[in-house]
């Protein structure tokens, strides 16, 4: 006989580090808002608006996040002529954060290490207008195609592809003002559009992972510049993918070369990241590290770890 695992039976490890566990399994059990921003490389938020409202839908401007709407799940934004010209992008709203963290400008050189399918890099380009230097790696080629067709459709034109396992990402291609490692990872988070990862998480499973997270991690410090910015984030539950990668980071570089900054944004309600999990003490500084539990923002699942790079290592 298959048993059935609820959420709440798989995630109950979780329950002491959830500020509203009822509210967290209510949550867990309702479909998932549609969210979409607008490519402003091509038209504006007020025109996208106007062309939802006249197709039906009920656009919810993001209150935290200009020129993106929220709409409700029933709806399909993939299917319309607007969306296949490129004037906007579907994206779940949480996983807009890493990048909205990273303030990228149009002067900048910036790294994706784990970029495929590509809406993180997507963003970050079109916050740049097409300008500057942006690198969007991933080692599944096959993911990587995803990827061109999202760039290509948007018509981001600042953007490199390369194929290198991120965690030997070449010191040649130089010196980078920002990274982001979006890892791969168990993806707990995403169990509102994907029920079946609550069935393939177990601490093995994300013990592996973190191998994987340390080493993309400890690549992405590495060929950032002194001075710059690395984002770390996941979307998952698990402290053993968030917290105590992050911890192990700084440990191994030393705090003269790596620190982290307060990772919030106004107008999104999230919860600092943990300092005890298993027996095992974490640096208090993990506290700057930011938590996104489905019921605070309507949302999925994610961890976001933002850090300075404070001397050459
Ligand atoms: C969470 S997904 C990235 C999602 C993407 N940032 C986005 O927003 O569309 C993680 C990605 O990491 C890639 N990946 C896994 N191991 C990697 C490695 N060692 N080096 C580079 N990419 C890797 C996977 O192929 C996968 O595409």
């Amino acid at each position: 006989m298959t048993q059935t695992l609820s959420n709440s039976d798989a995630f109950a490890r979780y329950r002491p580090i959830i500020d509203d566990w009822e509210a967290f399994c209510d949550a867990l059990k309702r479909p998932l808002p549609t969210c979409v921003w607008t490519n402003t490389l091509r038209t504006t938020p007020e025109r996208l608006a106007e062309w939802m409202r006249a197709g039906g839908f009920d656009p919810e401007p993001l209150t935290w996040y200009p020129g993106a709407f929220k709409l409700a799940h029933d709806i399909s934004p993939g299917n319309r002529l607007e969306y296949v010209a490129g004037l906007y992008h579907v994206q779940e709203e949480v996983s807009l954060v890493p990048p909205a963290l990273m303030h990228v400008t149009a002067d900048e050189r910036v790294l994706d290490l784990c970029a495929a399918p590509g809406n993180k890099t997507a963003q970050l380009a079109v916050a740049m207008q097409n300008r500057g230097t942006l690198v969007a790696n991933d080692r599944n080629v096959y993911r990587l195609r995803a990827l061109r067709r999202v760039i290509d459709r948007l018509g981001v034109a600042n953007t490199s592809v390369t194929a290198y396992d991120g965690a030997n990402y070449p010191r040649e291609s130089g010196e980078f003002d920002k990274v982001l490692v979006d890892a791969p990872c168990s993806c707990e988070g995403t169990s509102r559009k994907n029920p079946e990862v609550v069935h393939a998480s177990s601490v093995d499973y994300f013990n592996r992972l973190s191998g994987t997270q340390r080493a993309l991690l400890r690549q992405a410090v590495r060929r950032c510049r002194k001075g710059g910015l690395i984002v770390y984030s996941t979307c998952t539950y698990a402290p053993e993918e968030n917290e105590l990668v992050v911890d192990d980071l700084l440990e191994e570089f030393g705090a003269h070369a790596l620190r982290l900054l307060p990772a919030r944004i106004d107008g999104l309600a999230s919860s600092p990241g943990i300092t005890r999990w298993d027996g095992r003490q974490l640096s208090e500084e993990l506290t700057r590290t930011m938590r996104l539990w489905p019921h605070q923002n309507d949302t999925g699942g994610f961890f976001v770890a933002l850090l300075e790079k404070t001397a050459e290592v």
